[in-house]
């Protein structure tokens, strides 16, 4: 298709194309015609300005988008070829209009009706038609912002001159495929550790411990009774039996949160309630049960060994010593320990907050009643119970249609209100499976597409603004198991973990299991048989049946046969 009316040397159309090009020329005395051959005498400057958007910058059709919004990858829009321009600006057939297309070539004339080109090889030619199977989307973005992320204008389908709000842009520089292990480093590299807050011990309750935190002090700071009973000196009672009881004279009583004011010394006890100090002296403590009160004595019966009920200063922390290490989440047991150790403000990494969208035009929200064909999204509360689970804000943000644009519209604003985006559906090779593509006109930065495992093998990460953008299957099983293995660590990074993986542990097959052609990750429930750790693999029941019981992920290898009942196997806990 070049330039078929080229029937002069090169050296003199590439001159006719300059001289043309600068319109009115002042050139000695000679005509464009003439100067074949010659040698100018002098620079020419030319006196009108030439931008470069008034010439195709590559080869492809002149189009108007309007008639070619929609397109994608399986919907592919037809245009009609009715006509092209030439290098030359020669121009044969006539103007474009909506659902046509005209054919340039690079350093094409642009006509005025013309706004958008589309690149060649985004488009197939098929018998006078052209077909374009990238998205053509209307955006509302930044053009300058999008181009730098895409790595300039020749890496996406638009031209100079294209209207700001329209662009035709193909997919590129996913990774494709990688290894669950890989995937996850990956994404673990790119996670970033939220800053930190001072919080009242009760607000830090799910959050992480952001510095190693010591006391001082022993905690507790004093020796106190384990029981309501009599301080005494251990050795006193060394020889008491039945019949030999040992009278010791009741100096005190003394109840918990009061200093005693009496010494015990030999033949003497002081009365203690649990958790009351132990009497300086005293190094043992009987319960009252097991004594005869008499008047002013009690009577022993039987040896009450040294350190008897007695809880010892320092029984839950000793001075100087770590109470808890940076990186260690929050939970209730640490949170009473630290309310022990007398912390009443803690410093622990912030909130994470993470957005949910999910896509499918078949989706409806709880309340609603359903069409034909529709489904709840039952993904959306699932996902916010996991995020809640491990102390995650969760950002709900409802369900967005199977349209690229409106989809790339929903992430632009959930990285606004986010420190992570979920997605989930339209990640697999439907042809309203468009997050990929939404993905890269919401600007984001493409990390990989796919992972080697299954269910979970239609996964897109990206990244924008420091925040990465996680696009899960809308499967529940499949968004569950990347939930977990994929998604749960980098979350855990995220809000400041030190343990971020799954705890890796081997079981035993309860019962036969056929390998496949891929790495398998199955739902299974961890059952100790006999003192063995068994899994159960999870079969028959619904996904979400599944998924309820599902505490286990077998690890199954990719292969041909079975793997037996009995069988040694790697799996993940959850
Ligand atoms: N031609 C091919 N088709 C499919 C492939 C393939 O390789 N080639 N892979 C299959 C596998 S495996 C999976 S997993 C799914 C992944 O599909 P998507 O992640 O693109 O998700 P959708 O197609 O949007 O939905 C899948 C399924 O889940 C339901 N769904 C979606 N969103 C929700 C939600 N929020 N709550 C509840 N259920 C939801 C949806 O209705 C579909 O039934 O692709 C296979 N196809
Ligand atoms: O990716 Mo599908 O998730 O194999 O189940």
């Amino acid at each position: 298709m070049r330039n078929k009316n080229l029937t002069v040397s090169i050296e003199e159309e590439a001159q006719k194309i300059v001289l043309n090009s600068v319109g009115s020329l002042n050139c000695s005395n000679i005509s464009t015609k003439e100067a074949s051959n010659r040698v100018l005498n002098e620079d020419i400057v030319p006196d009108i300005l030439i931008t470069p958007a008034d010439n195709s910058a590559m080869e492809g059709y002149a189009i108007i988008p309007d008639g070619a919004l929609g397109s994608s990858k399986r919907n592919s829009i037809r245009l009609q070829i009715i006509g092209e321009i030439q290098a030359d600006g020669y121009i044969i057939g006539k103007q474009v209009s909506k659902g046509t297309a005209m054919r340039i070539m690079t350093g094409s004339p642009i006509l005025e009706s013309v706004n958008s080109l589309i690149q060649l090889e985004a488009t197939k030619e098929e018998a006078g038609y052209v077909k374009m199977f990238y998205p053509m989307v209307k955006t509302n973005y930044v053009e300058e912002e999008l181009l730098k992320t895409l790595g300039g204008p020749e890496k996406a389908f638009i031209n100079i001159n294209i209207p700001k709000d329209y662009y035709a842009i193909l997919p590129h520089g996913w990774r494709r495929n990688l290894a669950l292990e890989q995937a996850r480093d990956l994404l673990l590299q790119h996670a970033v550790v939220c800053p930190g807050d001072r919080l009242p011990l009760m607000e830090a309750l799910g959050r992480t411990i952001r510095e190693d935190l010591t006391v001082q002090e022993d905690i507790p700071g004093f020796n106190r009774s384990l029981v309501d009973g009599y301080a005494l000196l251990g050795r006193d009672t060394e020889n008491a039996g039945d019949n030999a009881p040992v009278r010791l004279r009741v100096l005190e009583e003394v109840a918990a949160g009061r200093n005693p004011h009496f010494q015990v010394s030999s033949g003497t006890a002081i009365k203690v309630m649990t958790g009351a100090p132990i009497p300086s002296g005293a190094d043992a403590v009987v319960k009252y049960e097991e004594v005869c009160r008499e008047g002013a004595d009690i009577l022993v019966y039987r040896q009450v060994l040294k350190d008897t009920n007695v809880a010892e200063a320092g029984q839950e922390i000793t001075a100087g010593e770590n109470v808890v290490f940076k990186g260690t989440p929050v939970t209730p047991s640490l949170l009473g320990l630290l309310a022990a150790a007398g912390f009443n403000e803690i410093p622990v990494h912030s909130a994470v907050k993470v957005a949910i969208i999910s896509t499918g035009s078949e989706l409806a929200g709880l309340g609603q009643t359903l069409g034909a064909g529709q489904i709840y999204n039952s993904n959306q509360y699932f996902l916010t119970a996991l995020l809640k689970t491990i102390g995650i804000e969760p950002v709900p943000l409802g369900i967005v249609p199977d349209e690229t644009a409106k989809i790339a519209d929903l992430v632009h604003a959930a990285l606004r209100k986010a420190d992570l985006v979920i997605t989930t559906g339209g990640v697999s090779a439907g042809d309203y499976d468009l997050v990929e593509n939404a993905l890269v006109i919401a600007g984001v930065e493409s990390l990989f597409s796919g992972v080697t495992v299954r269910p979970g093998k239609s996964f897109v990460a990206g990244k924008k603004d420091g925040k990465l953008i996680l696009g899960l299957s809308g499967h529940p099983g499949a968004a569950f198991t990347s939930f977990e293995l994929l998604v749960k660590p980098v979350l855990k990074k995220m809000m400041g973990y030190k343990d971020v993986l799954p705890r890796k542990v081997e079981v035993i097959l309860s019962s036969d299991y056929h390998k496949s052609d891929a790495r398998r990750l199955k739902a299974a429930r961890l059952l100790i048989e006999g003192g063995i750790a068994r899994a159960k693999i999870l079969t028959g029941q619904g996904i979400l049946r599944t998924m309820a019981d599902c505490n286990l992920f077998v690890d199954i290898p990719p292969g041909q046969g079975m793997l037996a009942a009995g069988e040694k196997v790697s799996a993940y806990m959850i």
